[in-house]
């Protein structure tokens, strides 16, 4: 089976091979306190062996779970934030038909999201979506004790709990939380819910291999069998190739590490598919949250091209050299359409005729490519065969491991987040949480 490609060619007016091979010795001790377990975080490293842990009996409890949830849904809403839903959005959004909100006699239920946002507007909305259809629920915590999923859930059981009764709505809910601890699976105990645990192990950002994001994906009607056996071809490639220019996981993770030193402090994941969107939301969390502390780490950006090329594309041609690009490019479509003949040739577009628009679309690529480079924006170029649940499987498991390698080269913890509690602790006290008053006085002096 092919692999996904990574081409550095198109960044090297702006750094050497030579420097590249300097990295070669910090790969290697990177690489081997990821593989013994010593460097930083190293409590959080169970996501590295997970395509490998997962076997096949596990593998169908999540599809027999998805399939009751099937059987009695038109909806299903996946309640959670952060990793607990961008790694489920990115790959169902990746593999969905773009308008599957509208097909008609659609066999799979619709997946919805609850809890990645306090929006009042959008929860009444949802809720009276939900009433209108048959629905279910599953919630995602690791912690289970993350505000908004909280808030979200609270009020889909109620509404569940009310339309089902009580009994009725244990059937159409699911818990995925710590193994152990936390408010989620305390009440997943009390009520009788179906559970998945999270390995403890296994953190937020790096848990889409998990139940986190299987039972939502395979919910949505996609296999969870061949995206694992992607991560599982990934992981054995980027443990197979130690030398650093052979290996795509590592070369990702020196190239970026030397733009950022040469003053390029934001890399922009550039997507051309409208389903990747959600891909690279995924993929900002995962580099932002793992290399952005201690007064460091490359900003992860994100554009959709050829849309943001009509709004963001003059700051990139032109704007303050500071950024570096990495590209998303998808080799084949699954689907063809050609450009049509029209005889007025008014919008003078019959230069394209037969031509298919995923040609253009690669032109468009291309074309680009070669501007910004000139335009002095380094482009690392990431190619992927096509869009299916084996070479996502892959894409995600390159982008973990570059991430922890990366992270090690930049010397932080690349699995922590300390500094995701500030704005909760404010919140909880402008919101007059018990034992949050003395922090409550000091912001309301500062307002
Ligand atoms: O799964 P949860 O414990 O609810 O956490 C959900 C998310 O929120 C936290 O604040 C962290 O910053 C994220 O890393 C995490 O993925």
């Amino acid at each position: 089976m092919e692999a996904i490609r990574i081409d550095i060619s198109k960044t090297l007016n702006f750094l050497s091979q030579s420097e590249i091979e300097t990295y070669q010795s910090s790969v290697s001790k990177s690489r081997q306190a990821l593989a013994q377990k010593t460097g930083a975080g190293n409590d959080f490293l169970g996501w590295l062996d997970l395509p490998n842990q997962i076997d096949s009996a596990y593998l169908e409890e999540i599809k027999q779970t998805a399939h009751h949830l099937k059987s009695i849904s038109e909806v299903v809403v996946v309640v959670g934030i952060g990793g607990s839903y961008l790694g489920a959005k990115a790959v169902i959004d990746a593999l969905s038909h773009h308008f599957s909100h509208l097909k008609i006699g659609g066999q799979t239920p619709l997946v919805l999201y609850a809890g990645q946002n306090i929006c009042a507007d959008y929860h009444a909305d949802l809720l009276e979506i939900v009433n209108e259809r048959e629905y279910s629920v599953v919630v995602i915590s690791k912690s289970g004790t993350t505000t908004e999923p909280a808030i979200a859930f609270r009020l889909l059981k109620q509404n569940l709990e009310e339309r089902y009764g009580k009994e009725g709505a244990k059937e159409r809910i699911v818990a995925i939380t710590d193994p152990q601890g936390g408010a989620l699976r305390k009440m997943a105990t009390n009520e009788g819910y179906k559970t998945f645990s999270i390995p403890p192990d296994v953190g937020g950002r790096y848990s889409v291999l998990t139940p986190v994001g299987l039972l939502p994906i395979a919910i949505a009607g996609f296999d969870i069998e061949q995206l694992v056996t992607g991560a599982k071809d990934m992981k054995r490639l980027s443990e197979s190739t130690p030398t650093l220019q052979e290996n795509p996981v590592s070369l990702y993770a020196v190239v970026r590490n030397i733009l950022y030193k040469k003053g390029k402090k934001t890399e922009i994941l550039v997507n051309y598919h409208p389903r990747l969107q959600y891909f690279a939301e995924w993929w900002k969390q995962l580099y932002g949250e793992s290399e952005g502390k201690d007064g460091k780490g490359i900003f992860p950006a994100s554009v959709n091209f050829t849309s943001d090329l009509h709004s963001m594309g003059q700051w990139i041609q032109d704007g303050e050299r500071t950024i570096f690009e990495t590209i998303l490019s998808v080799k084949n479509t699954k689907k063809r359409i050609d450009i049509p003949y029209d005889s007025t040739n008014l919008d003078k577009m019959n230069y394209l005729v037969g031509k298919s628009l995923q040609e253009v679309n690669k032109q468009a690529e291309l074309g680009t490519l070669l501007a910004h480079v000139e335009g002095g924006v380094p482009n690392v170029l990431i190619e992927i065969p096509v869009i299916n649940e084996y070479y996502i499987g892959q894409l995600i498991y390159f982008f973990e491991k570059a991430c922890a390698i990366s992270g090690y080269i930049l010397e932080v913890n690349p699995f922590d987040q300390p500094g995701v509690e500030a704005y909760k602790n404010n919140m909880f006290a402008l919101l007059g949480k018990e034992g949050y008053e003395k922090l409550a006085e000091e912001l309301k002096a500062k307002l």
